[in-house]
């Protein structure tokens, strides 16, 4: 062995002459060691002399090399720019001058490769091949018509998808070629383009759905719709190792970028299907059928029927659903129930501007005490709020008041909170994994997840049974109950005196509203302070109304948000910026087309919040806080005004945070109403400002909040 490292080493060095001498080159050191000697030495040589010219016939061979490569490169930006020329027609979009330069730059002529041409004329023969830029820019026009949007004619419709209807089904290759040009489009240039590359989607949805056979030639495969992967578990590592769970809202805006308007994802268990254009929202929904369904939080599920508790409306599904949202509806939807609840939660959310001034008025600093005193504090108001929405919950739930707004508030309440908290924070990752398995395995996640839900039980049944009693000793020591009396008893007193909803069922519902009725609007508060706070005319016009109409009304509280639309456009548009969940999900009940698009009935399809509010395509200026915005009739969301109410597609489908249609977020009205008086008192009370104006940080636990609650200066007025 020694003996042949010997001889191969008493080869190396006359092979390595040898060698160099044929490829003309200098000696090459292999070790790294010598490398850096001899780049030392090669350094002082090249001070020494300058290195001689190279021979002139090497010169010329360089030069010619260049030239052949700026050719290739310019064929190849003619042919790109031809596809694109050839999309841009086809999709209606004015002219790029960087493709004419391309174009222009190789004589006008360009010869598309075979691949390239069978995706733009598929019935070509090779004789056809040739591609003339006169025909790419034939049926161009480039007038100022060009970017005016045009309402969908059924010609409109034949150009936008040529091949509608009458294509064979191996096309689908090309199909995706086209999807891909067009977020091609989609994404290299401003807004106005993309809107018209949008329109285009939009129009090829519309038209397939009204004229092709779904699963026939025109309309695409599902399977063709792009994907962030086909591996569910290889995603769900990826997601655990990138922490994408907590920046969620942030993966979908990239994705919807990269993508384009619809794209798959497979992660863990779970599979879904992602839009974000209000016109392919509003097709979703028309497919949601009798009885809508949501993804379903199996951990949630799973909690219930391990423990044997009954499921509330927002668990079940189908006619059982139906049954028992129809009687939830009268009671905290109608308009005869928000007349009644709104005063009890008008008291709760004065009760803490009184305490919040008390506060500011010993803690605070500034000018003078008392009265005309201009005192201000900064706080980090987030657990403040939580406690508000706890305390107005109870109230308007339970006709109780806690008394969270003392000096002592109950240990208890404290601890629902950080259940709830628990709860939504250990629900994310369980989304996409087997609960009954992680229940087997005893996981720590789902230990902790059914610990929390079980806490949040014990508070609910502990309230449920005072309140029992309370309406029961009511009933057997005077004739008539708090009800009858002209006296609201709450949604829990309001069930019970009509005897409709078993009260296993009462139970189930009440613990699912107070879980639902916390964090969910507490949060929105929290972004709202600060926006007004960072946006100080928008708050002074804001004020403006509310005093006026405060005045007006004679402070009484609902006709004071009546004539203050611009508190109800406030609530709109933080929802807008920061929806409390980043997606509404739908099982579509009949196949539907969108993007072009086949979906399957029963596939889970959602429509993602977050990136739509933050889309130029959707909003314009789309990260200015305006509330401004909400108050034309135009831009009502579709729970205000019905479908349709503006003549543009999907119009209606902007403002979706609390959800659509029937099966839309019951605690709705006493959510806006509940947020809505909280900002009227503290407008009516304080001036608002921010020490730090910066963008928040979100992070995204089930719901969507700031990664570190935001400080406000609240000063007296
Ligand atoms: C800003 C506050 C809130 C937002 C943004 C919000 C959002 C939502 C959304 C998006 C849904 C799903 C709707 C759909 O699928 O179409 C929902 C459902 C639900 N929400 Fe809310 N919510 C809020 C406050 C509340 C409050 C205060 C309560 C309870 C008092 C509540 C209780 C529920 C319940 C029980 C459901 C299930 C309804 C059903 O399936 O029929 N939410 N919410």
């Amino acid at each position: 062995m020694e003996s042949v490292v010997k001889v191969k080493k008493s080869f190396q060095k006359p092979m390595r002459k040898l060698t160099s001498c044929v490829l003309g080159q200098k000696e090459k050191r292999l070790c790294s060691g010598h490398r850096a000697a001899r780049g030392t030495r090669r350094r002082k040589d090249h001070l020494r002399q300058a290195p001689p010219p190279p021979p002139r016939s090497y010169q010329a061979d360089l030069d010619k090399e260049r030239k052949l490569r700026e050719a290739m490169n310019a064929r190849k930006n003619a042919e790109r720019a031809a596809m694109r020329a050839h999309f841009r027609r086809k999709y209606k979009l004015s002219e790029d001058p960087q493709d004419s330069y391309h174009l222009r730059s190789v004589g006008s002529k360009v010869v598309l490769p075979h691949e390239l041409s069978k995706i733009i004329y598929p019935e070509a023969t090779t004789k056809d091949e040739g591609f003339n830029l006169l025909s790419a820019f034939q049926g161009l026009s480039f007038g100022p018509d060009v970017m005016r949007a045009r309402s969908p004619s059924s010609a409109d419709v034949c150009k936008v998808i040529p091949q509608s209807g009458c294509r064979p089904e191996q096309d689908h290759e090309r199909d995706y070629e086209d999807h891909v040009l067009l977020v091609m489009v989609w994404n290299s240039r401003g807004p106005a383009c993309r809107q018209l590359a949008s329109r285009s989607f939009s129009l090829a949805a519309t038209s397939s759905v009204e004229e092709a056979a779904v699963g026939q030639g025109g309309v695409w495969d599902f399977e063709e719709i792009p994907h962030t992967g086909r591996n569910g578990w290889v995603n769900l590592l990826k997601f655990w190792r990138e922490d994408r769970f907590r920046h969620l809202h942030k993966h979908m805006e990239k994705t919807f970028k990269e993508l384009g308007p619809i794209y798959r994802e497979h992660v863990g268990t779970q599979n879904t299907v992602n839009i974000l254009l209000p016109g392919d929202i509003s097709e979703l929904f028309r497919s949601e059928g009798l009885h809508p369904q949501r993804m379903t939080l199996t951990a949630w599920a799973t909690h219930r029927e391990i423990r044997q508790h009954s499921k509330g409306i927002f668990l079940k599904n189908g006619e059982e659903w139906r049954s028992d949202r129809l009687l939830l509806n009268k009671e905290v939807m109608m308009a005869s129930a928000v007349k009644r609840f709104l005063p009890l939660l008008d008291e709760v959310a004065s009760d803490f501007c009184r305490m919040l001034k008390v506060r500011v008025e010993r803690e605070g600093r500034g000018e003078g005490r008392g009265e005309g005193g201009k005192r201000s504090l900064t706080i980090d108001p987030s657990p403040d709020l939580f406690r508000f929405a706890l305390e107005a919950s109870c109230h308007v739930l339970y006709g109780e008041r806690i008394g969270l707004f003392s000096s002592s508030p109950s240990l208890e309440s404290q601890k629902f909170i950080w259940a709830v908290e628990r709860m939504l924070t250990t629900t994310l990752p369980l989304l996409f994994l087997p609960p009954r398995l992680l229940l087997r395995i005893g996981a720590p996640q789902w230990t902790q997840h059914a610990k929390a839900w079980d806490h949040i039980f014990s508070h609910a049944e502990a309230r449920i049974q005072k309140g029992y009693q309370r309406l029961s000793s009511s009933r057997t020591q005077g004739s008539s109950t708090a009800g009858s009396r002209g006296q609201y008893p709450g949604v829990l007193g309001q069930l019970m005196e009509k005897g409709q909803l078993s009260l296993d069922l009462i139970k189930a519902n009440l613990t699912e509203l107070m879980a639902g009725g916390v964090d969910t609007t507490a949060v929105p508060l929290q972004f709202a302070l600060f926006e007004l706070g960072r946006n100080p005319e928008v708050q002074d016009k804001v004020r403006q109304q509310v005093k006026e109409s405060w005045a007006k009304a004679g402070g009484d509280p609902q006709a004071t948000l009546q004539g203050a639309p611009l508190l109800k456009g406030t609530i709109k548009e933080i929802l807008r910026l920061y929806p409390v969940g980043i997606t509404v999900q739908r099982y579509p009940v009949r196949d539907i087309v969108i993007q072009n698009y086949h979906i399957p009935a029963g596939t889970v399809v959602q429509a993602c919040l977050y990136p739509m509010g933050r889309s130029p395509e959707v909003f314009p200026d789309p990260l200015r806080f305006d509330p401004g915005r909400w108050v034309s009739s135009k831009e009502e969301g579709p729970g205000d005004r019905g479908r349709g109410a503006d003549s543009t597609e999907g119009a209606g489908f902007r403002s979706l945070a609390f959800g659509f249609g029937s099966r839309q977020c019951v605690g709705r009205r006493i959510a806006e109403n509940e947020m809505q008086l909280l900002l009227m008192h503290i407008l009516l009370n304080f001036h608002l400002t921010v020490p730090c104006s910066d963008d928040l940080e979100t992070t995204y636990t089930l719901i969507l909040q700031p990664r570190v609650p935001p400080r406000i200066t609240l000063t007296k007025l």
